[in-house]
């Protein structure tokens, strides 16, 4: 079986409205809800495919992905979001569709709607039986990874080296909590507190953002200082700068192998726009699930 554009056509021909419509709403009361559903998207696609198996919550049996400590940062409202949208679907067209397919579309609609490009999504995804937190080290990168292994990490999902960087054009909203960049800023040799391939001011205007990141972790930076609610290419423009939050991201530039890729979204945003549209039509279908592979849950945090 195969995904298609057309796939609720019959079985749910008010899909697309719904969905737009709930998004518009969750997005004008919440403004964070954009990255925080691209970024739960991206993580629920590396972990057994694009298949909700993130979204699961765990059970007094069972520690589900959200569970395992890199998902613990995913923001409530991206989860809201999608439990909002299925609600509104099964009342228009009971058990008709997925909650993997919910997350795939509220990600797109959430791009183009902060400025970003517009990609199709094909449908029919059904959703996973499995969500373990063990499962999920390994296949969710960090930002303490060298370049190697996130090339490596990619690539073992299917992408290039262009893909990588396009996909990680997605830091140009959202934020970051110190603690994933304290290292950088902080006593990071003796002779210099913070790593040296940062914009000095900016190493020192994070050390101060960030001055009570232990008594308070809730703290946390834009990963875009320039425009961090627009989806543009100005995150690109940054990293020659050392204006990148993330060691990934600033690694991105300093790295030969994806610094040619850099330069150039960051001259040019309809490459990056073209680029960005393909990877996530890519990422859509990492290891999704038809037919009996999968089912589609009455409840997105639940298998039924
Ligand atoms: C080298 C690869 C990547 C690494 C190491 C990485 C790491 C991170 C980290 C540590 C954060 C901060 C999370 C927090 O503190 O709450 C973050 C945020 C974010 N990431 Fe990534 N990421 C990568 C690639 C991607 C990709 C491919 C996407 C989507 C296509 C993505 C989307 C996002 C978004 C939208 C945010 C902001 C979330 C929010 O504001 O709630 N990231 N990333
Ligand atoms: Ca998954
Ligand atoms: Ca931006």
């Amino acid at each position: 079986q195969q995904l298609t554009l057309n796939y609720y056509y019959k079985s749910c021909p008010k899909f697309e409205q719904i969905m737009q419509d709930t998004v518009t709403n969750k997005q004008i009361t919440s403004p964070t809800t954009a990255a925080g559903t691209l970024r739960l998207f991206f993580h629920d696609c590396l972990v057994g495919g694009c298949d909700g198996s993130v979204l699961v919550s765990s059970t007094p049996f069972n520690s589900a992905e959200r569970n395992a400590d890199i998902n613990l940062s995913l923001p409530g409202d991206a989860f809201d979001l999608v439990v909002r949208a299925k609600t509104a679907l099964e009342l228009a067209c009971p058990a008709a569709v997925s909650c993997a397919d919910i997350l795939a579309v509220a990600a797109r609609n959430l791009v183009t709607m902060m400025g970003g490009p517009y990609y199709t999504v094909k449908l029919g995804r059904k959703d996973g039986f499995i969500s373990k937190s063990t499962l999920v080290e390994g296949n969710i990168p960090r930002p303490t990874m060298s370049m190697t292994q996130l090339i490596k990490l990619f690539a073992s999902k299917g992408f290039t080296i262009q893909e990588m960087v396009a996909l990680n054009g997605a830091h140009t909203i959202g934020f970051s909590h110190c603690n994933e960049f304290s290292t950088n800023i902080y006593n990071y040799t003796k002779n210099s507190p913070s790593d040296p391939s940062y914009n000095p001011r900016f190493a020192d205007g994070l050390r101060n953002a960030c001055a009570d990141y232990q008594k308070n972790p809730t703290i946390s930076v834009f990963n875009d200082i320039m425009t961090p609610n627009k989806f543009d290419n100005a995150y690109f423009q940054n990293l020659p700068r050392g204006l990148g939050l993330l060691a990934s991201d600033r690694a991105l530039y300093s790295d030969l192998r994806t610094r040619p890729y850099v330069e150039n979204y960051a001259a040019n945003q309809t490459s990056f726009f073209e680029a960005f549209g393909r990877a996530m039509e890519k990422l859509s279908l990492v290891g999704v699930k038809t037919g009996r592979g999968g089912e589609i849950r009455r409840r997105c945090d639940a298998i039924n």
